[in-house]
């Protein structure tokens, strides 16, 4: 052996290649050596052994650590984990943004709504409503009750929203019902912005029974559909970004409309709601059931633009509490398998809405081939016709196959398909019912169609009473601004007096007694006074109205926008009617005079083209 090679030991010098090992493992390892050997003259190498012992019992330390939690974790902690694309991730998020405990959490995330997934604006419309409440609470009692200041608060409120705070990533703790509770928060995402569908929430106890996390969840849920109470949840069926999943997304909850609000014969209304409730009865369920009958129900609402089919479906679904789901079928991003999955996932009882079915660019009849295409993309689809139609469908003319968009055979599909969902109800409206296929209206997939069309005399009589008849609610509220729409930007309007009950019957007026200012005093008795006597006049200004309005001719949308300059005036509106008559009958036959020259300039064109094809030919 060479008597200059430095002989390999633990505790003596190391060899270069020892050196350059401990190099790769222990970056800056020469480096720091030789510092603490020249300033320090300290030779770490000398110590390797125990360094190295250390090392690796804190390693193995940490991992028996680990492991040791671990079994700790699966033998005494309770887990439960949420995901994002669950309901219940909404549920845990409004709860907790509510949580006082969040206030002393150092790291959280400030926002406008409690989650970032929804792209639509989350606004909480019960807080909303208090604001507007207080508004008028605080418009009352100041003495400057003009418009304008009462503005200027409103639009400096406006500005400052409500922020929200939730836990932001990592473990928080915190207390529930006297026990220690850990939320863990993470966020999955292959680093793209929109990849957001990976955040998961993890709540975790001490001891084997989760019941205080279930209970937790319980509570996070009532929290949550309470704030909906009374309110129709109106869902959208889209996605947050290109590339991603359609799913449904809560986009507001609206205070319901009141059936009488809808002016349509009564015995119509009173046929559509009695079929839906008819259909939701548990003994219909199993009716159709023990016949072997799809449990579906479909509804067509069709007639002009403005005359209220939107209007029939959402006071529908506000009747019966069901929740409404909104699909804009025009979406070129919506694909057949967009449109499979979105109604796969619709609960068991809701109403479906599809507007405007005919402008959909599915109205052409649709050819066996389209059907077979889509069978073939989805082995569990049933596009094959299944009814009396099928002749007369696969005689059809090409189907319209929307560049992105959805074919005929994929709507029938997800109407009646195999795999199509039960217990919902589908509404479909439509202004050209003759542009639709027969095999969308065929029984089975429209049950039921209500016509709707220009309003009658008794219509416009109703519409007129529905509007000035003075409601519940209208003076309850003590000092509401009105601006008068005849012209002026009115002040206060209303007076201060509540009226009990309903105003058009009962009308039971309880002065109040606190007002000091006699001069606005009177200005509201005069006012009271005032719509009193309308109340009881408001047939015999419907009449009027009635009889200067032309029955069909209008739709209840355009009279309502007249009846809207006049809101608190309808004597006003009456007076003026007959010119307005006048000056929409005028603008609708230049209107129509318009659409006549285009499509007479398109078919004149069209034939042009045809013949100079010809002659090339
Ligand atoms: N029959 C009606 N009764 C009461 N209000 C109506 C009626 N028809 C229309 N309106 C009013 O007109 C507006 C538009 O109504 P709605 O959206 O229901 O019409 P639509 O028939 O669905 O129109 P479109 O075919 O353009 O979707 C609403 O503000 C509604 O209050």
């Amino acid at each position: 052996m060479d008597a200059n090679q430095t002989i390999p030991t633990t505790t003596g010098p190391l060899s270069t290649t020892d050196t350059a090992m401990l190099e790769v493992l222990v970056p800056g390892y020469s480096f720091i050596s030789r510092i603490l050997m020249s300033y320090l003259d300290f030779d770490v190498s000398a110590y390797l052994q125990i360094l190295v012992s250390i090392a690796v019992f804190g390693a193995t330390a940490r991992y028996a650590l680990f492991v040791i939690w671990e079994h700790f974790n699966e033998l005494f902690v309770s887990r439960a984990e949420i995901r994002l694309d669950d309901e219940i991730f909404h549920y845990l998020m409004f709860w907790i943004s509510r949580q006082p405990h969040m206030k002393n959490t150092n790291r959280f995330v400030a926002g406008l709504k409690t989650n970032s997934y929804w792209s639509q604006d989350e606004t909480d419309e019960e807080d909303l409503d208090q604001d507007e409440d207080d508004d008028e609470e605080t418009f009352n009692d100041e003495k400057d009750t003009s418009f304008d200041s009462y503005w200027a608060k409103v639009t400096t409120r406006d500005k400052y929203k409500k922020m929200q705070f939730t836990p932001s990533e990592g473990s928080h703790y915190f207390w529930y019902k006297n026990r220690p509770l850990m939320l863990e928060r993470e966020h999955r995402d292959g680093g793209a912005w929109h990849v957001m569908n990976n955040e998961r929430i993890f709540l975790s106890c001490l001891g084997r029974n989760p019941a205080i996390l279930k209970t937790l969840l319980a509570e996070a849920q009532q929290a949550y559909v309470e704030r909906d109470r009374n309110r129709t949840v109106i869902y959208r069926g889209s996605r947050i970004a290109a590339g991603q999943s359609f799913n449904w997304y809560r986009c507001m909850a609206r205070v319901p409309r009141p059936l009488s609000t809808v002016i349509l014969d009564q015995e119509q209304k009173e046929d559509f709601l009695d079929d839906i409730k008819e259909y939701l009865h548990p003994r219909t369920r199993r009716w159709y059931t023990n016949r072997g009958i799809p449990y579906r129900r479909g509804y067509l609402l069709h007639g002009p633009p403005g005359t209220g089919k939107t209007s029939l479906c959402f006071a529908a679904a506000g009747i019966l509490g069901l929740k409404l789901y909104l699909l804009d079928l025009n979406s070129t991003a919506l694909d057949e398998e967009a449109l499979l999955s979105l109604f796969s996932e619709l609960p068991r009882r809701c109403i479906i809405l599809l507007e405007d079915i005919d402008s959909a660019g599915i109205t052409k009849t649709r050819t066996s081939a389209a059907a077979s295409t889509s069978t073939s993309d989805n082995p569990a689809s049933d596009t094959t016709p299944k009814d009396g139609t099928a002749a007369a469908d696969s005689t059809g003319t090409k189907e319209n196959t929307k560049k992105g968009g959805i074919t005929l055979s994929a709507l029938l599909n997800v109407i009646d398909g195999v795999a199509a969902s039960e217990g919902r109800i589908l509404i479909m409206t439509t202004n050209h019912v003759e542009k639709l296929d027969p095999a969308l209206l065929r029984p089975g997939r429209v049950d039921m169609k209500i016509s709707f069309g220009y309003t009658s005399e008794a219509d416009i009589k109703e519409l007129f009473t529905s509007i000035y008849g003075a409601k519940d609610n209208d003076i309850a509220r003590r000092g509401a601004p009105a601006i008068h729409s005849n012209g002026t930007n009115g002040t206060v309007k209303l007076p201060t007096t509540t009226i009990v009950g309903d105003a058009k019957t009962n009308g039971e007026i309880v002065q109040n007694s606190q007002e000091s200012n006699g001069k606005v005093e009177k200005g509201k008795k005069e006012d009271l006074q005032r719509l009193v006597s309308l109340r009881s006049r408001i047939t015999d200004l419907a009449a009027e109205f009635g009889a200067v309005v032309p029955s069909g001719e209008f739709t209840a949308a355009e009279i309502q926008g007249y009846l809207l300059n006049y809101k608190e005036t309808p004597e006003l509106a009456i007076k003026g009617a007959a010119e307005w008559v006048q000056t929409a009958r005028e603008k609708k036959r230049a209107t129509k005079g318009e659409a006549e020259g285009e499509a007479e300039g398109e078919t004149e064109g069209a034939a042009e083209e045809e013949e100079k094809g010809e002659e090339q030919d």
